[in-house]
């Protein structure tokens, strides 16, 4: 059984103007959530339109279910939300989904408890009887979204899902992917909201200025396992070198801002304070907590270190001479 649903070798697309994007290597298991991430101008759009079939690849070669892009057997595989999304104002939200049940070829007398269950699905509700041009940006990003689902397809391919939406419209889109994947469906998703892809992916890859510069397991990429925060009260500026000195351990002060530093009940110089520092092994954890309690300061909490997407992402990109696009 073929369990892989996206296969991507080397696709490449190169505009007139030397853009597009470059060598693009991933392959996407069926039922997986797949996170494309990267600056503006890197190349994710293109490489979904690719996929998708509305744009001819370069070179390269990549297949939905073993089926080449382009294809319609390929096609027929695909729900696509694309970045720009544009529907026909004239016409109401029902009749744009109508539209595009038609285009897929689906039986027109069963449609219509399937359009209400759609837009019920993407919280349009009632107002599909509404016109297109009456519609929020939001409301035409949750009707792009049920043209996508239409025809119950086994992969999606969706291109900033809920850019248009308010937080409470993003929790519920967030709500939704997360339906359609535990369904079974593979999800591609390209998305700057990283808590979206944190929250949905299994697997991420980040492009910049056309190639992939990094990816890898979401729970890897966060959990980097050699950063440790400790919870240090009665800390003075001053100890933070000798203690690093001391130790051989790379150690900074963290300013988590959800943790005020400094109370009026400690003695004038001293602080509570986060501590993060990179350790190489175990054993330097149990070091670095004798040097802290030996120097009269208390530990209060010792974790290593979730990073967060955002974190990883700045990381790849920051100090790049390109970032996007060139
Ligand atoms: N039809 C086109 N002709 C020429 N250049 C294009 C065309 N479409 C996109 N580009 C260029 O290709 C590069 C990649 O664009 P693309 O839209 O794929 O980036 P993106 O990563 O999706 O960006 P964003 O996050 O801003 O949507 C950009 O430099 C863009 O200007």
């Amino acid at each position: 059984m073929n369990t892989v649903a996206i296969d991507i070798q080397q696709l490449t697309k190169e505009y007139d103007n030397g853009r597009g994007c470059r060598n693009v290597t991933i392959s996407v298991g069926k039922g997986e959530a797949f996170g494309f991430l990267g600056p503006n101008g890197a190349g994710k759009s293109t490489l979904v339109k690719m996929l998708v079939g509305l744009t001819a690849p370069t070179s390269g070669r990549a297949t939905l279910f073993g089926e080449p892009i382009g294809s319609l057997a390929a096609k027929q595989h695909v729900g696509y939300l694309p970045e720009l999304y544009r529907y026909q104002e004239w016409l109401t939200g029902e009749e744009v989904v109508r539209l595009h049940s038609r285009l897929c070829g689906m039986d027109q007398s069963t449609i219509k408890p399937r359009i209400k269950q759609l837009l019920d699905q993407v919280g349009i509700g009632k107002r599909g009887i509404d016109r297109v041009k009456h519609y929020s940006k939001g409301m035409q990003q949750r009707l792009g979204m049920a043209c996508a689902l239409v025809n119950d397809p086994p992969i999606l391919f969706l291109d900033e899902p809920s850019s248009a939406l308010d937080p409470i419209g993003r929790s519920e889109v967030r709500e939704l992917l997360k339906n359609l994947k535990n369904e079974g469906k593979t999800i591609f998703l390209n998305s700057h909201l990283l808590e979206e892809v944190e929250s949905l992916c299994e697997r991420i890859a980040l492009l910049n200025n056309g190639q992939i510069l990094r990816h890898g397991q979401v729970s890897q990429v966060l959990y980097t396992q050699t950063k440790w925060r400790f919870k240090v009260g009665g800390f003075t500026p001053e100890i933070l070198p000798w203690l690093s000195e001391t130790s051989g351990i790379a150690i900074k002060r963290y300013m988590n801002p959800s943790i005020s530093s400094a109370t009026s009940v400690l003695p004038v110089g001293q602080e509570t304070v986060w501590l993060e520092a990179t350790i190489d092994n175990e054993e330097q954890i149990g070091w670095l907590n004798t040097l802290i309690v030996n120097q009269g300061m208390t530990l209060y909490n010792v974790e290593p270190v979730k990073e967060r997407l955002e974190e990883w992402f700045m990381d790849a990109v920051s100090g790049l001479s390109h970032r996007g696009e060139q």
